[in-house]
């Protein structure tokens, strides 16, 4: 990590799971994919990233996690559960649920704690848990190829909760579901935000689904994306259907659309 701004108070002090300073990256190619770029995600927070295709939202999300290290600034992390016994601070779910063909359920979402090298009745309680979080109880001892898209989003969930993270970083996850399987999947997502406490921060291309989820959506310019506009979502939280359909909603969707409009304008197809 390289130090460009020394904060006075700590992320921790503050309040916060996660605050970037003057972050970049620059890949070795010579491609500037993001920044510099300044952020604070509350503890607890459902925020969402939203910008085109290549802004750097999957880069500023594995920088994040640590998957990849920033060009310049720094990344602050100050998640409750790091003291917690087998928990991990990040739980990271992608755009394809990535399992393991010839294991089962269990044994998929067993894999991070096979990691940690947890096991026992401990590692056991933990994978029960998970797959009734997401739904998947019943569905312990069957292999993927027996799953539907939203099923194996599930089984993906389940994986990276396992591990008890206090933040969730999730990149595309619904997007290659059909509508009606997503918009479950949502409301799932929200019930589980809402009743576990964890911080989420999400990267979508949806406009509707970032105004659903969010209580804060942050439109990002286009490469080196940096933040362009942010749009506190202030409805009411249980969101629901009514809340899809309701006027308050559309005009969210209108004002976040507006905003990312900029960013597209002058690309190929857009
Ligand atoms: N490992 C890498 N090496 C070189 N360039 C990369 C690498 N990863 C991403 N890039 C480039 O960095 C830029 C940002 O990529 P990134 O995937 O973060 O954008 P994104 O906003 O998530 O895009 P999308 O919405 O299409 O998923 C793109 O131009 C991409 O081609």
């Amino acid at each position: 990590m390289v130090e460009s701004t020394v904060p006075e108070t700590s992320a921790d002090e503050a309040g916060l799971a996660v605050r970037l300073r003057g972050v970049t990256k620059i890949y070795d190619s010579g491609v500037a994919a993001l920044g510099p770029l300044d952020l604070d995600v509350n503890r607890g927070e459902f925020v969402s990233l939203l910008g085109p295709s290549g802004c750097g939202k999957s880069t500023a999300l594995r920088l994040i996690a640590g998957l990849s290290t920033p060009s310049a600034g720094t990344v602050e992390l100050s998640p409750r559960g790091t003291a917690r016994r087998g928990s991990h601070p990040i739980g990271f779910v992608f755009q394809e649920p990535t399992l393991m063909p010839w294991a089962t359920v269990r044994d998929n979402v067993r894999l991070p704690l096979k990691l940690a090298h947890t096991s026992g009745s401990d590692a056991e309680g933990r994978i029960d848990q998970a797959l009734a979080q997401v739904g998947l109880a019943e569905f312990a001892t069957a292999y993927p190829r027996e799953l539907s898209g939203g099923m194996k989003m599930r089984v993906s969930l389940a994986r990276a909760l396992v591990t008890d993270p206090d933040i969730l970083l999730m990149d595309e996850p619904f997007a290659a579901l059909d509508e009606i399987t997503r918009f479950r999947l949502n409301n799932d997502l929200l019930s589980l935000w809402r009743n576990l406490h964890k911080t989420v921060i999400f990267v979508t291309h949806s406009v509707f689904e970032s105004v659903y989820l969010s209580e804060r959506v942050i439109v990002m310019t286009a490469r080196p994306g940096r933040i362009g506009t942010e749009f506190r979502i202030t409805s009411a939280e249980p969101r629901g259907e009514e809340f899809r359909t309701s006027a308050e909603y559309a005009a969210f969707c209108r004002e976040v659309s507006n905003a990312l409009a900029p960013s597209y304008a002058g690309r190929a197809g857009a």
